[in-house]
């Protein structure tokens, strides 16, 4: 196992000059050993660009990347000791399940009495000890992905096991198994796993640690917790949660927060400074008040949808629409009435150029 240091950039443009010439922009990033990592965002953020770096596939144009402290930038794959499991499965289809399992021990010459032992294990952990004398070939497309998974996780040696989407191809209900058992493995096997993904449910079930990323930027390195309820960004405000946290834009004047004819008493506490600030607040804190009550801002109703577990509000305030979520069994007013909706708790995160100030 290791730690993993990043300190570089990379473009794929011969001379990049602005900012959108980077697949990522300079960031300095640790991967503690041992650690269950995901990197989450939308396509063409740098994700992939990312892990390839870490594996060897791409050396970044600019600095470089240390495996515990050593610098390991031109090393190859095989050389820093790594194993990835891509999106589609890489399985020997004339092989065995236990075959296609030991092969990447075999590879590296470990002795057959430990091969055994480990791909028994792993068969185990991946419910596939009931297939191991089966060929591959006739195997479903998920059974085959599990493999693949087995491969990337039987080698107890392996620097980490980098994991590029590894569920696509999953039906959805064995999806949610697999992302269970991923995180089961890795409290047993304690191997760093980093793991890309664009879907939040994934990343936040498997990691310890998400690395949000956009346009090359990572904006926040944290536990779900601290992404939902500290977003670093607007950014992770509206990636993080379904829906994402609420934003509105207002100007601090004189301990004052104007949202265009309405206004609302800053809260001392947070020194903050003046001019154009963005409060943010997650649907599940924007609570129902009385008229008037300090904080909290008439909103016109535009629906109540139910969701089954909750009901979902859509109110607008401002020009600016607002969601809330209240318990399935609440009593709401309904389309075109007044609703007063709390914006200032101790829930509130208030942002200025996107980044988080208090
Ligand atoms: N080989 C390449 N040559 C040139 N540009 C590339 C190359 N690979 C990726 N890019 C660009 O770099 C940026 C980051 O791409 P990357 O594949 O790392 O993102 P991603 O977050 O993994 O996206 P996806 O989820 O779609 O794979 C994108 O703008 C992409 O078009």
């Amino acid at each position: 196992m290791a730690r993993i240091t990043l300190d570089l950039a990379h473009s794929y443009k011969p001379n990049p000059t602005a900012d959108g010439d980077y697949a990522l922009l300079p960031l300095k990033m640790e991967f503690a050993d041992g650690g269950a990592y995901a990197l989450l965002g939308p396509s063409g953020c740098g994700k992939t660009t990312m892990l390839n770096i870490m594996s060897g596939l791409l050396v970044p144009s600019h600095g470089g990347v240390q495996f515990d402290g050593r610098d390991v930038t031109h090393a190859s794959p095989q050389e820093r000791n790594i194993a990835q499991v891509f999106q589609f499965p890489v399985i020997y289809d004339t092989m065995t399940v236990a075959q296609n399992l030991a092969f990447p021990l075999r590879n590296r010459k470990v002795p057959e009495a430990q091969i055994r032992e480990r791909v028994g294990v792993i068969a185990e952990m991946l419910e596939l000890s009931g297939q191991l004398d089966q060929r591959a070939a006739g195997l479903a497309a998920d059974a085959k992905q599990k493999i693949s998974l087995g491969r990337g996780l039987v080698r107890p040696d392996v620097a980490a096991v980098l994991f590029d989407e590894p569920l696509t191809v999953i039906d959805p209900h064995l999806k949610w198994q697999l992302r269970r058992k991923l995180k089961q493995i890795h409290h047993e096997l304690k191997l760093t796993l980093i793991y890309v993904t664009h879907d939040q449910v994934e990343a936040l079930t498997f990691a310890d640690q998400v690395v949000v990323m956009t346009r090359g930027r990572a904006v926040q390195v944290g536990a779900a917790d601290a992404l939902f309820e500290r977003p670093q960004h607007v950014f992770v405000g509206h990636f993080i949660g379904s829906p994402g946290m609420n934003f509105l834009p207002v100007e601090h004047v004189a301990g004052r927060l104007q949202l265009v004819d309405h206004w609302l008493d800053a809260p001392a506490e947070r020194g903050l400074p003046a001019g154009a600030l963005q409060i943010g607040v997650r649907p599940e804190y924007l609570a129902r008040t009385a008229p008037g009550e300090a904080g909290a801002l008439p909103c016109k109703v535009l629906r109540v949808q139910d969701l089954g577990t909750s009901l979902m509000l859509a109110a607008e305030v401002a020009g600016q629409v607002l969601r809330a979520r209240f318990d399935p069994d609440a009593q709401l007013p309904v389309s075109g009435d007044t609703v007063w909706l709390r914006i200032l708790g101790e829930h509130t995160c208030f942002y200025q150029n996107e980044e988080l100030l208090a």
